[in-house]
């Protein structure tokens, strides 16, 4: 058994061998950089007009219009003192431009421009380089790509970007009681709901589950399981059959794989028998396969995994201290992960904690932490893993 620090600890320190591949820019959204982003030219890379109005060479209430250029207009055009020429947002501004005045702010009689004030040298324009020069680097690698980032890739007129390949991700659920959603259910049988939980948890973060499979509580059928999945994945997860009951084969059956423990029973409620365990460059979580826990040490341990081996520089579900809006005591002897609701900057631990209960889960939007046999008043800070 280890505490929640180690089983965390032991998880970051692995050594990851990364692997790289070249994205179209379309598709790198949530992905991280494998390598850094460096401006090819500047940006904005011609001086251009921040505004629809007018460019104007000197400075003075009243200009001679002497042509017009418009955004994506390639002409070199160069102004005299006392010329202005029509401009729009985005055109180049031509050369001897000393400002662009809105054309709100102006009048037009015939060929003269006159202004409501006088401009300020170099107003309204968006000068050559402002945002990013030739050869800096724009993101370094290890970004995650966000929409915004995907736009100024594109500004700087890449198509394809490399980035950390995503971990295949494969599901296998075990347990004879459950069935498919959609069946006709005997007494006795339960709806198997965690590989439905899980892999829309990996897609709520951007990972997508290759497959899912259940198998009944069956060693061989588990040992068999395991060894197929595991050849195709860099993270196998299996929910449920890893406790100490008869018919839990899911340890065993990892063993005989030659999976190597990493650690088997975290000190935590939830997700006491949470186990990780690794073969080569793969890696094996067993979650325990109560919904609640399952899920909880998906967001606490999987996650921040899943996100490690996509190259990410943070990774984990956000954390904030925040003051609990009610007196609260933890009963349990261990550490715990408290379904709970943030609301108002204040967190409101909900009803219904047992492992098996999801409905808490999924109306609430965090985790709280709490230490084992700690009470709490209301107004005191408790740190909240936001998973929505
Ligand atoms: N003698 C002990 N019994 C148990 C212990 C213990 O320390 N000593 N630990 C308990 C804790 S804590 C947990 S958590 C569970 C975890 O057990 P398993 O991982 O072996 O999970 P199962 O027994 O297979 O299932 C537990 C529970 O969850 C339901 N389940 C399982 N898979 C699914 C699924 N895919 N979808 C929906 N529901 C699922 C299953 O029907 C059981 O009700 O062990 C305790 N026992
Ligand atoms: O640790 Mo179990 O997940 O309490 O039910």
């Amino acid at each position: 058994m280890v505490t929640i620090e180690e089983a965390q600890t032991i998880i970051s320190n692995q050594n990851i061998e990364f692997e790289s591949e070249l994205v179209p820019l379309n598709d790198s959204l949530g992905y991280s950089l494998a390598e850094d982003i460096i401006a090819p030219f500047n940006i904005p890379s011609f001086d251009n007009s921040a505004m629809d109005g007018y460019a104007l060479c000197g400075i003075s209430k009243e200009y001679e219009i002497v042509g017009e250029i418009a955004a994506g207009d390639t002409g070199n055009i160069s102004l005299n003192n006392g010329h202005a020429v029509r401009i729009f947002t985005g055109a180049k501004v031509p050369e001897n431009t000393t400002a662009v005045m809105m054309q709100e702010k102006t009048n037009v009689e015939g060929s003269k421009l006159i202004l409501d004030q006088e401009p300020a040298e170099g107003q309204c324009i968006r000068r050559k380089g402002e945002e990013l020069q030739e050869g800096q680097i724009v993101f370094e690698k290890n970004y995650t790509i966000s929409p915004a980032g995907i736009g100024l890739i594109g500004s700087l007129g890449k198509e394809k970007v490399r980035v950390f390949s995503k971990p295949k991700i494969n599901l296998i659920t075990t347990g004879n009681e459950l069935i498919e959603p959609g069946k006709p259910k005997q007494e006795g049988q339960i709806y198997e709901s965690n590989s439905y939980a899980i892999s829309s948890a990996c897609e709520q973060f951007g990972f997508l589950c290759q497959t899912r499979i259940h198998i009944k509580d069956a060693f061989e059928a588990i040992k068999k399981g395991i060894k197929e999945k595991l050849e195709v994945s860099d993270v196998l997860i299996l929910c449920g059959g890893i406790s100490v009951g008869d018919y839990d084969f899911v340890k065993e059956a990892l063993e005989e794989n030659g999976v190597e423990e990493l650690f088997y029973k975290v000190y935590q409620k939830p997700g006491k028998p949470l186990y990780f365990g690794k073969k080569g460059n793969k890696y094996v979580f067993a979650l325990p396969g109560n919904p609640a826990s399952s899920l909880s040490c998906f967001y606490i341990y999987v996650l921040p995994f899943l996100q490690k081996l996509s190259g990410m520089k943070e990774v984990g579900l956000d954390k904030f201290s925040l003051p609990i809006s009610h007196d609260f005591e933890n009963k349990s002897d261990r550490p715990s992960f408290l379904k709970a609701q943030v609301f108002n900057n204040q967190v409101e631990v909900l009803n219904g904690q047992s492992s098996s209960m999801l409905h808490s889960l999924a109306v609430g939007n965090a985790l709280a932490y709490i230490d084992a046999e700690t009470r709490f008043k209301k107004g005191d800070e408790i740190s909240c893993y936001m998973i929505f």
